[in-house]
């Protein structure tokens, strides 16, 4: 869910969509519940990327709400910094480039620490140390780096403070903490979640107590370009946008295939979600087949039937989808290349509504389908090899579909100069920018950041000690 997207332009948003004319249904906590990490990652693990999620202590949510960020003094030290060091194979534990706060001893101006009546903080590693052994073990467990997320939203306003430049990796829990404290949409979606929900949250009954949770993925270098939104609306897929708005030219002939294998992903996960109407986020990575295209060129098949061979050609070029996360059918949505108001327009010939599935004893009844039609042709994620960044200790359990009717979705593509690609390239987070020093700072390359951190470090010791 796209945090601050959400809460810093929800209201707007909202606000808009009403100025608009908009008409959307309502927002319920439980819809916001639903696009929680831990409530979906256990349905569709197979489909996602290698994760751990870690529920997190009161403990732990007190000390990312704090000013300051105080650091585990456990990590080994060593010389290095890694700073545009993306090769896993040449990790090692380092210092963080952001030096670590100093205790009163080590403190260059430490006599001025010596009248503050309170007492001291203690690092993570002893205030809650089972917490911290487990993040830096399930980072361990996920090949040495991860990408951090809470059950909505990930860091990633905060990659200019993360040693592993403009990225979320994370190859020790000290980098976790660095990125959570400093993340607006971190603090969003422990504060905010629920906004803007129905029933509001100041109405009874009271807001969800939902259970923190940190998620790690594996860390992988996605390629923006295959990176897709789509959404889904009464249950039928509707339409997907390119999510990185930048014109990619090779993703005109794979549009047959995206499509594809998004709906591959869809039809898994279209009955068991609980809602008829959401926004999922998919990553389609190359196929991992070695160079060979011979998958298509021994096919002794119908010669005249190129398109079905090139669609064919392009399905073996692109692995399964990997579902990346979950949104809600609401305002706070990024609709990327779409509008709102199109996809709330858009009329599906076969809605299917209600919850998906009920429950009767141990049996799961499911909704009828329509009859007739074949199974859309395209190969199932099953017969692939297995991927290690891919959460493979259970099989999902396809939903049973049927192709008769089928909504065909729109994918939406960024052409050569479409001005779409300019209003967003510049400006990622123009709902929230940052602060004018820390955009000099970042335009100051690495010594300008890490110049800023040192700042930085020096205003939050101070605050804390005020
Ligand atoms: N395991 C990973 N390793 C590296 N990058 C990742 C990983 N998982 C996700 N990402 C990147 O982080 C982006 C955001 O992930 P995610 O959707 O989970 O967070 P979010 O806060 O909801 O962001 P958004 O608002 O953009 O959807 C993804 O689009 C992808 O580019
Ligand atoms: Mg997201």
């Amino acid at each position: 869910m796209p945090a601050i997207e959400a809460s810093a332009s929800s209201q707007a948003s909202l606000a808009d969509g009403q100025e608009r004319g908009l008409h959307f249904p309502p927002v319920t906590r439980d819809h916001i519940l639903h696009c929680s990490y831990d409530f979906w990652f256990p349905k569709y693990r197979t489909s996602c990327i290698k994760s751990r999620v870690i529920p997190l202590t009161p403990e732990f949510i007190s000390y990312i709400h704090e000013d300051g960020i105080l650091l585990a003094d456990d990590e080994p030290t060593g010389s290095k910094n890694d700073d545009d060091d993306d090769d896993e194979d040449d990790w090692e534990p380092t210092v963080p480039s952001v030096p670590r706060p100093r205790s009163a001893s080590e403190s260059e101006d430490s006599d001025s620490d010596s009248d503050d009546p309170r007492p001291a903080k203690l690092p993570p590693n002893k205030r809650f140390p089972a917490l911290h052994n487990t993040i830096n073990s399930a980072i361990a467990a996920l090949g040495g780096a991860a990408a951090p997320k809470l059950n909505w939203s990930s860091p990633k306003d905060a990659t200019w403070i993360s040693r592993h430049p403009n990225t979320v990796k994370c190859t020790s829990a000290n980098d976790v903490y660095m990125l959570l404290k400093s993340s607006s949409f971190i603090s969003h979606d422990l504060d905010h979640a629920f906004d803007d929900t129905f029933p509001p949250p100041s109405s009874p009954p009271a807001p969800p107590n939902f259970t923190p949770v940190l998620v790690l993925r594996a860390f992988f270098n996605p390629l923006p370009s295959l990176e897709f939104r789509c959404f889904v609306k009464d249950r039928n897929l509707v339409a997907i946008s390119q999510r990185d708005l930048n014109h990619y030219a090779f993703l005109r002939s794979l549009r047959p295939a995206v499509v594809a294998r998004v709906r591959e992903l869809f039809y898994k996960m279209r009955l068991s979600f609980p809602d008829a109407c959401w926004v999922f986020d998919v990553y389609i990575p190359e196929a991992d087949y070695a160079g060979d295209d011979s998958t298509d060129s021994d096919s002794s098949d119908d010669d005249s039937d190129v398109e079905g061979k090139e669609t064919r050609r392009n399905l073996a070029r692109l692995g399964r989808a990997r579902l990346i996360d979950i949104n809600p059918w609401a305002p706070r949505t990024d609709t990327l290349l779409f509008d709102w108001a199109e996809l709330l327009d858009v009329r599906v010939a076969w809605p299917i509504l209600g919850p998906a599935s009920a429950r009767e004893g141990n049996k799961t009844v499911r909704l009828p389908l329509r009859i007739g039609g074949g199974g859309g042709g395209v190969a199932t994620s099953d017969d692939e090899g297995e991927d290690d960044d891919v959460d493979d200790d259970e099989d999902d359990e396809d939903d049973e579909y049927d192709d008769g009717e089928e909504y065909e979705p729109e994918l939406r593509l960024v052409e050569q100069d479409d001005p779409a690609a300019y209003n967003f390239s510049s400006t990622q987070y123009s709902a929230h920018k940052l602060p004018k020093d820390v955009v000099d700072a970042s335009l100051a390359g690495q010594g300008g950041i890490a110049e800023f951190a040192r700042r930085w470090q020096r205003i939050t010791e101070g605050q804390d000690r005020n």
